[in-house]
């Protein structure tokens, strides 16, 4: 796989779900010790197999409930697929759930520590990118106020600033650059084009916005209820997709 950045072998990802309302938090609890839940089996993705070249800028197009997120969040080793195989090459930023591991009571500087320790960076790594990422996130006045007093635009923000703060190999992105205002949305647009242009970073991107994955993307691949729907260049995808989905 020398050219090959991810390859996604026969995933499937099932999930169990209660096949009956549960109308309290204590009748869940009586039935779940009872073992009295009934449970169905869900798939939300089936056997879903594809490669993505290094270098290459690839969308995930889709209708909600698609399988998009759960596909992500299996290339980035959040989730552990039911049956399948991923095989990745070099580091991963995965941009997803941005700021998922923040907490409120913290300062955004003991965020941005919390934050980097937990996707693997060092102390002292994060220490030398400390003025980069306050910098980018724009948030130099408010980096000493707790985090439960920021707007989400500014969680994004931050959370942003961390996860790209590295060079990564691959760069997964899903629908962040739909959050924050319209200044930091090109910011961060302009941003990820350069990793893609001067670093040539692989990039896996996900966003209902069409148009966005068109600017940014060369090819994509077309999910419908968790099945691959078609591969190909990123305009004849979404051009079958607007006319078929
Ligand atoms: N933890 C979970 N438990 C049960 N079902 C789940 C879970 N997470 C996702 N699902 C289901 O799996 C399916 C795929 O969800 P996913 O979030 O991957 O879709 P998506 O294409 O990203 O959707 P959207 O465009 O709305 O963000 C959905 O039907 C969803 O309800």
């Amino acid at each position: 796989m020398s050219d090959i950045a991810i390859q996604v072998s026969n995933v499937t990802m099932k999930y169990r779900i209660a096949s009956e309302k549960l109308d309290s938090l204590k009748n869940y609890f009586i039935k779940k010790i009872r073992k009295e839940i009934q449970y169905e089996e869900f798939h939300a993705l089936k056997e879903v197999g594809f490669s993505v070249n290094k270098g290459d800028v690839f969308g995930i197009i889709g209708l909600n409930g698609a399988g998009k997120s759960t596909l992500l969040k299996i290339i980035a080793g959040v989730l552990k697929p039911t049956q399948g195989k991923v095989v990745t090459k070099g580091a991963i930023a995965p941009l997803i759930e941005l700021g998922a591991g923040f907490n409120g009571e913290l300062s955004g500087v003991e965020n941005i520590y919390l934050n980097g320790l937990l996707m693997g960076y060092s102390k002292k790594f994060v220490k030398d990118k400390l003025e980069e990422i306050i910098s980018f996130s724009e948030l130099d006045k408010f980096i000493h106020t707790p985090l439960k007093n920021y707007s989400s635009g500014m969680k994004a923000r931050l959370g942003f600033s961390i996860a790209t703060v590295i060079q990564p190999e691959i760069l997964i992105v899903d629908e962040v650059l739909s959050v924050g205002d319209f200044k930091f949305k090109e910011k961060s647009e302009k941003k990820i084009k350069s990793m893609i242009e001067d670093e040539g970073t692989t990039v896996l991107f996900v966003s209902h916005s069409l148009s966005q994955v068109e600017r940014i993307c060369k090819n994509a691949l077309w999910l419908e209820h968790g099945c691959v729907k078609k591969i190909g260049k990123v305009e004849e995808i979404i051009s079958e997709f607007k006319n078929n989905a």
